[in-house]
């Protein structure tokens, strides 16, 4: 039994506090390797920002959940080295999906997790919720539920199209499970095809395509319905076109890859909504760089010499979305 205290990480209670007073949101960055480690504290600590790290069943299934949590841990020294005195860094298990998994985290030093439910009928969403809520709050682990379906794969479960969220449950969900924040679906979807080409319009000029907006309506309707609670945004990639165009001009194939416009996620991140995911995009950028070095240096074969440059991008990439798009630079606690 490890408790993240104890590790210097932090749970999301204050960095969501601050983000909705001062109309900002947290990035929540997703993990799988060193290298896009390295770069989120790098940007993290540099701009001075709180971050979330988050960690997916597919990343404990891929780089091991025990080597992963050390990782993690060692985030926090790694900041101070860099020169932040007081990071703050909350570790945040991504999509559990069920009450075993987000103990296992807690009880290893997590300081927050997720207990997706939303593909569940609503009575057992609560149910497990609240169950997961009454076991994370013994150690001051903070919670985040789910209410509504995103287009695409989430938690493996295929829907082709979104559910929004209903304002109408959202008070009966917050209060009977006792969650601390609530992730909820506008629009937004997870990876790198968020729409399909018919959904969306050309842009004249680019031939690029433009998707239609999130259902802001929808979004002020919760607000309205929770003032103040935090209110969390997966799937928000916004699928930077520049990657895209390098993948493909050095051997990949996204055809009409497209995701969030960064001026809807700016204007979120005023709102209520005090936490942004984004995996998608920096999964782009390493594979644009990797896919540069490859083409441009067919004698390359030290994994420092693509690797290397892909957390150089992936580090630009976090600082843009800290600084130009959420807003979260010089955000630390006093
Ligand atoms: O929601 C996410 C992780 O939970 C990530 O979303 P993206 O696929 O848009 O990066
Ligand atoms: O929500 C999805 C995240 O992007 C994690 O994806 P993953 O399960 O492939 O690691
Ligand atoms: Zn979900
Ligand atoms: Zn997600």
């Amino acid at each position: 039994m490890v408790n993240y205290k104890d590790l210097g990480l932090v749970n999301t209670r204050e960095m969501f506090k601050r983000a909705i007073n001062g109309g900002y949101a947290i990035p929540a960055f997703n993990f799988n390797n060193m290298e896009q480690l390295q770069a989120i504290i790098k940007a993290s600590s540099d701009k001075k920002s709180p971050v979330i790290l988050q960690v997916s069943k597919g990343a404990r299934a891929y780089a091991n959940e025990t080597l992963l949590r050390y990782l993690a841990q060692g985030a926090v020294e790694y900041a101070k080295e860099l020169g932040c005195e007081h990071p703050e860094i909350c570790l945040h298990l991504d999509h559990g999906d069920s009450f075993e998994i987000c103990k296992s985290c807690v009880d290893s030093g997590f300081s927050s997790v997720m207990i997706d439910g939303s593909s569940l009928p609503y009575e057992e969403n609560v149910a497990l919720t609240k169950k997961v809520v009454e076991y994370a709050h013994q150690f001051d682990v903070t919670v985040e539920g789910e209410l509504g379906v995103l287009a695409g794969v989430e938690d493996e479960v295929v829907a082709e199209e979104s559910h929004y969220t209903q304002p109408e449950e959202v008070i009966d969900f917050v209060t009977r499970t006792g969650c601390d924040s609530l992730a909820i679906s506008i629009g937004t979807s997870h990876g790198a095809y968020k729409f399909k080409p018919e959904q969306c319009t050309r842009d004249p000029k680019t031939g690029k395509l433009v998707p239609p907006p999130l259902a802001f309506d929808v979004l002020d309707a919760i607000m309205e319905k929770l003032p103040g609670f935090p209110i969390v945004l997966h799937g928000s990639s916004s699928v930077p076109q520049e990657y895209v165009d390098i993948i493909n001009a050095n051997g990949g194939k996204l055809p009409d890859a497209v995701g969030i416009p960064e001026e809807q996620l700016r204007k979120a991140s005023k709102s209520a909504v005090c936490k942004i995911n984004i995996d998608s995009d920096s999964r782009l950028a390493f594979t644009a760089a990797v896919r540069k070095v490859f083409n441009d240096k067919p004698g390359e074969f030290d994994p420092r010499k693509y690797c290397g440059p892909a957390r150089d991008l992936m580090y630009d990439l976090y600082c843009h979305k800290i600084t130009e798009v959420l807003g979260s630079d010089n955000k630390l606690a006093e």
